[in-house]
C-alpha cells in the first residue's frame, strides 16, 4: 500500500486533523487511560462484584469505550461482602525518633515504681572542648543527690539538660516521672519587681496549670521562710530572699522531683542551715537533685553524690562510700595516763609517718597505710603495757575525699549504682 493510497483511506474515515486533533487528543488519551486503569484494577482485585472477572474484562475492552470501563468502576469494583474474621491487634508502632534524634532525647515517663528515677547515658554537651562528656547518671528515687565539682565542671549544664532547658548533643536522659511532677529552681531566679511574693508564687502556680489562690500558696511561702513578707513587692528582696522565693515557687505544685542549682549560694549561715534542713526533710517524700560547691552542705544532706571534673563524672554513689574510700590512715588513740612513752614508741616505728598529742591523754597517729596502722598500733600499745581507752580511725570529710578524687582520679569510680 502506497503512502498516497493510505492517505486517501485515512481521508475516507475522516480522522480529525489540525485544531480538532488538538482538542480531541487529550480526550482520547483520557479514555485510553481509563480503560487501562480499569483493566489493571480488575487484574489486581482479589474479588469483583456481580459478574466473573472475565466478563468484566470483556465489557471493559469491548464495551463502547469508555462506558465499559465506567460500568466496571461503578458496579464491578470492590469486594463482595463476606464476613470478616477479626485479625490480631495491630502492632503499636515503635516511637520514631524526631528531628532532634541527633540530640539527647529526654524521656519523661510515669514508671512510678522504678527505683532509679533519673538515668542518663553517654550524655554529652560539647561547647568546643568544655561542657559535659559521656555522663551516665543513676539517681535513686527519694534520695537527696548532691552534684559537686569545681567551677566550670559542668554542673549547671547537666542540671539544665535534666530540667529540659538545654539540649545535649548526644546521649539519653530518662526521668521516670511525668513532666508536671518536676520543678526546677535556678541559683538566682528572676521575678518582676512589682509583684508581691504571693503574686509571684501564684503566677508560678497558674503557669503549671493549677487554679490560682490554692491553699498551698501560703504553705509554700511559709516553708520558704517568707510568710512575713508575703505582701511585699519582690523588687525590694535581697538575693537570699529571692532565692527563697524561687524555692517557694518550685514547691507550689508539690513536685516529686526538685532540681536546685546552688540553692544555698545567696543565703547567710542561718538561712543556709534552714535550707539544708528543709532539703533533708524532703528525703523519701521527693527526690532532690542539687548542685553546690559547698561540700560541707552536701556531706550534711546528700545520701548520694556525683562528682564532676572538667565535664566528666568521676564518682557517683553513696556519699558515705566516697568518704570511706578516701579514709586516711590516721587514728586517734586515748590511753589511761601519760602519753609520753607511747608517743616515743610510736615515733620509732618505720610505718608511722606522724604522731602528735591532741590533749593530755590522746595521740593522733598517721601511718603509711591503713593495714600498717591496724597491725602496728596494737603492738606498740602492748610494748608499753598501756591501758587503752579508745582507738578510732579519723574519717576523712567530703572535702578531703573530693580533693583526693579530683586531683588523682583518671577514671570514673562508681559506688553502688554503676
Ligand atoms: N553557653 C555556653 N557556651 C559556651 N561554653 C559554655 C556555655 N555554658 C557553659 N559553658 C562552659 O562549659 C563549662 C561548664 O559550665 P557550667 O556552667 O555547666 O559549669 P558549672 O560547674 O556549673 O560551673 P560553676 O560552678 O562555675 O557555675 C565551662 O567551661 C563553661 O565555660
Amino acid at each position: 500500500m502506497s503512502g498516497r493510497v493510505l492517505g486517501a483511506e485515512l481521508g475516507e474515515v475522516n480522522l480529525p486533523s489540525g485544531p480538532a486533533l488538538l482538542v480531541l487528543g487529550p480526550v482520547l488519551l483520557a479514555v485510553l487511560g481509563l480503560v487501562i486503569y480499569s483493566l489493571v484494577d480488575l487484574v489486581r482485585a482479589p474479588q469483583v462484584k456481580y459478574l466473573p472477572k472475565l466478563a468484566w474484562g470483556l465489557i471493559i475492552v469491548i464495551g463502547s469505550a469508555p462506558l465499559g470501563a465506567i460500568a466496571y468502576l461503578l458496579f464491578g469494583r470492590g469486594h463482595a461482602a463476606t464476613p470478616e474474621r477479626p485479625g490480631p491487634p495491630a502492632p503499636v508502632p515503635a516511637p520514631v525518633p524526631g528531628p532532634t534524634s541527633a540530640l539527647a532525647r529526654v524521656a519523661v515517663e510515669p514508671a512510678l515504681r522504678d527505683p532509679i528515677l533519673i538515668e542518663t547515658a553517654a550524655l554529652t554537651k560539647d561547647y568546643g572542648g568544655t561542657g559535659l562528656f559521656d555522663v551516665g547518671l543513676a539517681i535513686p528515687r527519694g534520695c537527696v543527690y548532691g552534684l559537686v565539682g569545681p567551677n566550670g565542671s559542668g554542673k549547671t549544664t547537666l542540671l539544665s539538660i535534666l530540667a529540659g532547658t538545654r539540649h545535649a548533643d548526644r546521649g539519653t536522659v530518662r526521668i521516670a516521672l511525668p513532666r508536671t511532677a518536676i520543678a526546677v529552681c535556678p541559683d538566682v531566679p528572676e521575678f518582676d519587681g512589682w509583684l508581691t511574693a504571693t503574686e509571684a508564687v501564684n503566677l508560678a502556680r497558674t503557669m503549671i496549670g493549677m487554679p490560682p489562690h490554692g491553699d498551698d500558696l501560703a504553705a509554700a511561702l511559709h516553708t520558704a521562710g517568707l510568710a512575713d513578707v508575703a505582701d511585699r513587692p519582690v523588687g525590694g528582696f535581697s538575693r537570699g530572699m529571692t532565692q527563697r522565693l524561687g524555692l517557694a515557687c518550685a514547691l507550689v505544685g508539690d513536685p516529686q522531683l526538685l532540681i536546685l542549682d546552688e540553692p544555698t549560694s545567696a543565703l547567710d549561715p542561718a538561712g543556709r542551715a534552714d535550707m539544708l534542713d528543709l532539703i533533708a526533710s524532703m528525703r523519701g517524700r521527693r527526690t532532690v537533685v542539687l548542685s553546690t560547691h559547698i561540700l560541707a552542705d552536701v556531706q550534711r544532706v546528700a545520701d548520694e553524690v556525683g562528682v564532676l571534673r572538667a565535664g566528666r563524672l568521676l564518682y557517683q554513689g553513696p556519699t558515705r562510700t566516697l568518704i570511706d574510700t578516701h579514709l586516711q590512715p590516721r587514728w586517734q588513740i586515748r590511753i589511761a595516763g601519760d602519753t609520753t612513752a607511747l608517743r616515743a614508741e610510736l615515733g620509732r616505728q618505720p610505718w608511722v609517718t606522724a604522731v602528735q598529742p591532741v590533749g593530755p591523754d590522746a595521740l593522733r597517729v598517721e601511718a603509711v597505710s591503713i593495714e600498717a596502722g591496724e597491725r602496728g598500733i596494737p603492738v606498740a600499745l602492748a610494748a608499753g603495757r598501756e591501758r587503752l581507752i579508745s582507738c578510732e580511725p579519723v574519717a576523712a570529710d567530703l572535702e578531703a575525699a573530693f580533693l583526693a578524687l579530683t586531683t588523682t582520679a583518671k577514671e570514673v569510680i562508681s559506688g553502688v549504682h554503676s
